[in-house]
């Protein structure tokens, strides 16, 4: 099987062109083996470019623990970067993932991802929750950069109300008015990963929401780079939001399947 392996600020990807068809996708444990960073690869997900009678691919997504989840915004932003390089699109398209429709585009040698409308965002004493294609809890704290992610991340993951379905954390520190520090521990990883697409779009709505800022283009610092979200706003929440950034082919290899 040949691979590639992207990244995209840090969060990384193994994907295959899987428009033939050829891999089994209930091998959970090949898939898990193939992220594992010490007898595998080494990835935060897996990724498969298929077909798709309506638009230009379909992106089928995989965490690391091998299991297919919700939505992921660098790797759908890494995807749109292999469907170019495949010559499947140029530098415009429209793709279908578990969440829908996703439009994207490619300017200045960034990847503009377009992410499903938000209408609903749950404020709490010391946290938001919102879905952004995959459920993020939001929650800002002080001393981000010394903050305890993995075991703070984890407790939160694990405990109420998500429990056993978990949700993805992400602890954020304002740093001026647009612009915020974002840690996130991401189920299905079960640590911290260097970036989380839909975790920093989360991040941009839910302080938009809270009234920590008022832009509506907003930059996020992961600990694997810069990303920005920019969106509009209506009656009944958030639309037209995209998320930017870079995406990167890092190399290509070959394994058995
Ligand atoms: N890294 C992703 C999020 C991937 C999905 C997440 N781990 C989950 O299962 O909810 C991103 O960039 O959005």
């Amino acid at each position: 099987m040949t691979f590639y392996k992207y990244q995209g600020t840090g969060n990384d990807f193994v994907i295959v062109d899987n428009r033939l068809q050829f891999i089994d996708k209930k091998d959970t444990k090949r898939i898990a083996t193939i992220c594992d960073r010490r007898f595998g690869i080494g990835a935060d997900g897996f990724i498969l470019l298929e077909n798709d009678e309506n638009v230009d691919f379909k992106m089928v997504y995989y965490n690391a623990d091998g299991n297919e989840s919700t939505m992921c915004g660098n790797g759908g932003r890494c995807i749109v970067a292999f469907a170019k390089f495949l010559n499947i699109i140029e530098n415009e398209t429209e793709f279908i993932a578990i969440d829908g429709l996703h439009k994207a585009k490619i300017e200045e040698g960034l990847v503009h991802l377009q992410m499903q409308e938000v209408s609903e965002i749950e404020s709490f004493d010391n946290h938001l929750f919102l879905d952004t294609g995959s459920p993020h809890h939001v929650e800002l704290v002080s001393g981000l950069a010394d903050f305890e992610v993995k075991s703070n991340g984890a407790r939160i993951r694990n405990g109420a109300p998500y429990n056993e379905a978990g949700s993805n954390v992400n602890f954020v520190e304002q740093l001026s008015a647009e612009n915020f520090a974002v840690r996130t521990y991401e189920r299905g990883v079960e640590d911290e990963t260097l970036s989380c697409g839909t975790g920093v779009t989360a991040v941009a709505l839910a302080m938009h929401k809270s009234g920590k800022t008022k832009a509506d283009k907003i930059s996020l610092q992961t600990q694997g780079g810069p990303l920005n979200v920019t969106f509009s706003t209506n009656d009944n929440g958030y639309d037209n939001i995209w998320l930017i950034g870079p995406a990167e082919q890092v190399f290509k290899g070959e394994i058995e399947w």
